[in-house]
């Protein structure tokens, strides 16, 4: 077999990538040797029981059978030395000082999901615009800093006890339905521990998951945030003080008022508050009748009081609920579910909306 197969076979790996690292395996130093004669290739974990090792080795076997067809061939699969773990680590973290990569002048959109209230549908919300960007091929990551309520890993379907991936001194996000998600629920000794923190511990906990936790490159950075107008928000304001924000509300118009105000919170912080979307929307029965269990009007109040445009109504929807329940977004198992299309189109007009530009239209505005 010719030297240009095993050219084939590198270009077919070069297409794998590791999906917590989110870079090429080729890059990585993860493709220890590629043999032709016959075909071996020696594939290399970062560490013992990675997560994602079923996975990346199913990826992999597909690219080499995509370059070398029905022939037979032999793939090893080890765990990187000290060394070479040391080699990739260095190579993912660059010479990128220890400060956050999400600042002014990052490429990556960070957008936070705040609300007035606890319980209005932000953390689902959340959840199924990050699913929905990463279906249409955007590098998604989430924070969960809803330090009282952090339901993220389990609306993403994350096992209980699902923890970050440390290689090296990288802390690699778990991954799920494409989306890389970090949660303060991840850090606690047991699920039952009770978050009674301050400001400053919340503040260095936000500040540690947007330093330390290697995310790779991100399109869009969700951060889920706690409800109101408490220390969290301040804090990302402080660290993040170009980011975006959304308010989720109910259309109540109680809810509302409460919402209006972290928005108006976001704002004096230094974020740009992007648009409003209302959840427990009322619902059209099969006979055309509407069915208003939290009333109606609180989005759109909401949005012209900040003047910002309407992204979406979700509507109540028993599948949303059992999506959740079920850890798999509505937006990938239910795709045409009135809430679903709702909340893929906010995260298509958020994911395509030009950066830097507020208070202008998307076209989609208060109705
Ligand atoms: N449009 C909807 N239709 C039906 N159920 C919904 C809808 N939106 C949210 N829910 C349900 O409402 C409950 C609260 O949602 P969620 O946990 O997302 O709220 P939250 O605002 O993040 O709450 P917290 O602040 O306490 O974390 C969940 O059971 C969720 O499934």
């Amino acid at each position: 077999m010719s030297d240009s197969l095993a050219d084939r076979i590198h270009a077919e790996l070069a297409r794998v990538e590791d999906p917590e690292l989110r870079r090429p395996l080729t890059d990585l130093g993860m493709i220890d040797s590629i043999e032709t004669d016959p075909v071996r290739v020696s594939l290399l974990l970062t560490i013992t029981g990675c997560p994602a090792a079923t996975r990346i080795e199913a990826d992999t076997r597909a690219a080499i059978e995509r370059a070398i067809g029905d022939e037979s061939y032999d793939l090893t699969v080890g765990v990187m030395n000290r060394e070479q773990r040391d080699a990739l680590v260095a190579k993912v973290r660059g010479s990128r000082p220890k400060t956050t990569p999400f600042g002014r002048d990052s490429l990556t959109r960070v957008i936070a999901v705040t609300s007035g209230k606890g319980g209005v549908g932000k953390s689902t919300v959340t959840v199924n615009l990050a699913a929905a960007m990463a279906a249409e091929g955007l590098a998604v990551g989430i924070v969960d800093a809803d330090v009282h309520g952090f339901s993220v890993p389990g609306l993403l379907g994350m096992p209980a006890g699902t923890q970050p991936t440390q290689v090296g001194e990288l802390m690699l996000p778990p991954v799920a339905h494409g989306v890389s998600a970090i949660s303060i629920g991840m850090f606690l000794q047991s699920p039952d521990e009770i978050v009674a923190w301050r400001g400053p511990m919340l503040h260095r906990t936000l500040e540690q998951f947007l330093t330390d936790v290697h995310f790779g490159d991100l399109d869009v950075l969700l951060l889920d945030l706690p409800p109101g107008t408490g220390d969290v928000a301040i804090s990302l304001g402080q660290l993040l003080p170009g980011s975006e924000a959304i308010v989720v509300t109910t259309p109540q118009p109680a809810a509302a008022e409460v919402a209006w105000r972290s928005g108006a919170v976001a704002r004096k912080t230094g974020q740009q508050v992007v648009g409003v979307i209302e959840t427990l929307s009322p619902s059209l029965a099969s006979d055309g009748s509407s069915f208003a269990l939290f009333g109606e009007g609180g989005g759109v109040a909401v949005a012209r009081r900040l003047d910002v445009p309407l992204l979406a109504q979700v509507p109540i929807s028993p599948s949303l609920r059992e999506a959740g329940d079920a850890g798999v977004p509505l937006v990938l198992s239910h795709p045409d579910d009135p809430a679903a299309v709702a909340l893929r189109d906010a995260a298509r007009a958020l994911a395509h909306r030009p950066r830097g530009l507020a208070g202008r239209s998307l076209g989609v505005s208060p109705v």
